[in-house]
């Protein structure tokens, strides 16, 4: 599978990460940015081949992700319009940004059908990202499977058939690693108080992530009875919960995650708009 990436930063760098040598050797991966950078450390790690502006290497790819920020992807579009109109065979664009519709995509791709529009997670770097998947109008059986056995390189896999709720899956998984992230940050933070060095308090809180994350995906049980369990009646955890509770913790975060979905939204709605 020949794919090619316009826009090297951090979740092209995942997904790059997870899919070269696994996927397809990294000599089949092109990526295009204009920033030196992004593209140094990705030529060196995985030999693929790079620009730094899109040509006859982007449209010659069977698959073409586009991993640049939602504001720069109706000029990406712009420039990829005219190359697309001119091959032969219809590469699948595939689209990671947050917000943009594939509608509008396809509108700035001039009626381009091809489109798979996705949302990926960081931990993609390490084969054990979740991704969100829509197919758009024109996308093919052959190409729907291709754009699976990619994403399911990089870990897990979900089709949806509403597009709406990409905003959600954004909000839940795509931006998911940084709220675990925060909240490991917070538990490292306290164990430090109470006189852990950095380096154990930060053992602890990603063991018990780990831990408790794939016990949750082994148990056939609710959240709340594997939470239940932990929780002696007056003791520990309840003291700790009961602080939670008082402070609005599970309000905050669940305030927290429709904010995420409502940007996405809101991103599609100005961005598209164009
Ligand atoms: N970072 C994350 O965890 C996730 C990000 N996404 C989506 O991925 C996209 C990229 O996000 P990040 O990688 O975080 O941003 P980033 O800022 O790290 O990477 C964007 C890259 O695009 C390059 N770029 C800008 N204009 C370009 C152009 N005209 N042609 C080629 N390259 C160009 C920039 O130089 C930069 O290296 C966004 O649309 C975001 O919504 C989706 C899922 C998760
Ligand atoms: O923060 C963002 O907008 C992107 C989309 C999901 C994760 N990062």
């Amino acid at each position: 599978m020949k794919i090619a990436f316009i826009g090297g930063g951090n979740m092209a760098a995942a997904l790059i990460a997870g899919l070269a040598g696994r996927v397809t050797p990294g000599a089949n991966i092109h990526v295009v940015d204009p920033n030196p950078a992004a593209l140094e450390h990705l030529q060196r790690e995985y030999g693929l081949t790079t620009a730094a502006a899109i040509d006859a290497a982007v449209t010659a790819a069977e698959v073409i992700v586009l991993a640049v920020k939602p504001q720069n992807m109706r000029d990406v579009a712009a420039t990829l319009q005219p190359l697309l109109a001119l091959v032969g065979h219809q590469p699948l664009v595939v689209s990671i940004a947050a917000g943009i519709r594939a509608r509008d995509l396809s509108r700035w791709l001039g009626g381009y059908g091809a489109i798979v529009r996705c949302m990926p997670n960081t931990p993609a770097l390490i084969g054990m990202g979740i991704t969100g998947m829509v197919a758009y109008d024109g996308v093919t059986a052959a190409q729907r499977t291709m754009a699976d056995q990619m994403l399911a390189g990089v870990g897990t896999t979900m089709w949806l058939d509403d597009e709406g709720l990409i905003d959600a899956v954004t909000a839940v998984s795509g931006s998911g690693p940084a709220y675990v992230f925060y909240f490991m940050e917070a538990m490292q933070q306290a164990g430090v108080e109470l006189g852990l060095t950095p380096a154990q308090s930060l053992a602890l809180a990603q063991g018990t992530f780990a831990g408790a994350a794939a016990l949750a995906g082994r148990s056939e049980e609710p959240l709340s009875t594997l939470r239940e369990r932990v929780t002696s009646k007056g003791g520990t955890t309840y003291a700790a919960l009961t602080s939670m509770e008082a402070a609005g913790v599970k309000d905050a975060v669940t305030t927290a995650v429709k904010a995420a979905a409502a940007r996405g939204r809101e991103l599609g709605d100005e961005l598209g708009a164009q």
